[in-house]
C-alpha cells in the first residue's frame, strides 16, 4: 500500500492468499495509526470498542458502518449492544490480518466522528 495515503482514505483490494497477511513488522508499523485499536487473537484480529450516548447513536453507527462495509467489499463482525458497539476485523481469505482491516478501521474511527 502507498503509505502517503491516509489508511482512511485508501480503499480495500481483492486479497486472497497467504501472501497477503501481514507481517509482524508491518503490524507493529500500522497500528499507531489506529488509535484505540487492538490486536485480539493472538494478532489474528483488530478490535475496538466504541461507546455512543444511546441506542439510536449505536445503531446510525452501525448502519453507517454496514454501508461503508459494503462498498469496501470487507466486512466486521459486530457486537451489539445498547450504547456500545464491539467492532471486529479480521481478513478470512488471508486467515489473520490484511491491509483492508486497518484501512476500514481507520474509516470505522472516521465514521464514529
Ligand atoms: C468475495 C468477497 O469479495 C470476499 O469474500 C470478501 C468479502 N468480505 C470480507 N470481509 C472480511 N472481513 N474478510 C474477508 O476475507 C472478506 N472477503
Amino acid at each position: 500500500m502507498n503509505d502517503l495515503v491516509p489508511l482512511a482514505q485508501a480503499h480495500c483490494l481483492a486479497r486472497r492468499g497467504s501472501e497477503h497477511r501481514l507481517s509482524e513488522a508491518r503490524i507493529r508499523e500500522l497500528l499507531p495509526q489506529v488509535q484505540g485499536w487492538e490486536l485480539v487473537e493472538d494478532g489474528h484480529a483488530l478490535s475496538r470498542t466504541y461507546s455512543f450516548g444511546n441506542y439510536y447513536e449505536t445503531m446510525a453507527f452501525v448502519n453507517a458502518l454496514a454501508f461503508m462495509a459494503h462498498r469496501e467489499d470487507h466486512h466486521p463482525d459486530l457486537g451489539v449492544h445498547y450504547n456500545r458497539c464491539v467492532v471486529r476485523y479480521s481478513t478470512h481469505d488471508v486467515g489473520g490480518l490484511s491491509e483492508n482491516d486497518f484501512i476500514c478501521a481507520a474509516k470505522a474511527d472516521a465514521l464514529a466522528g
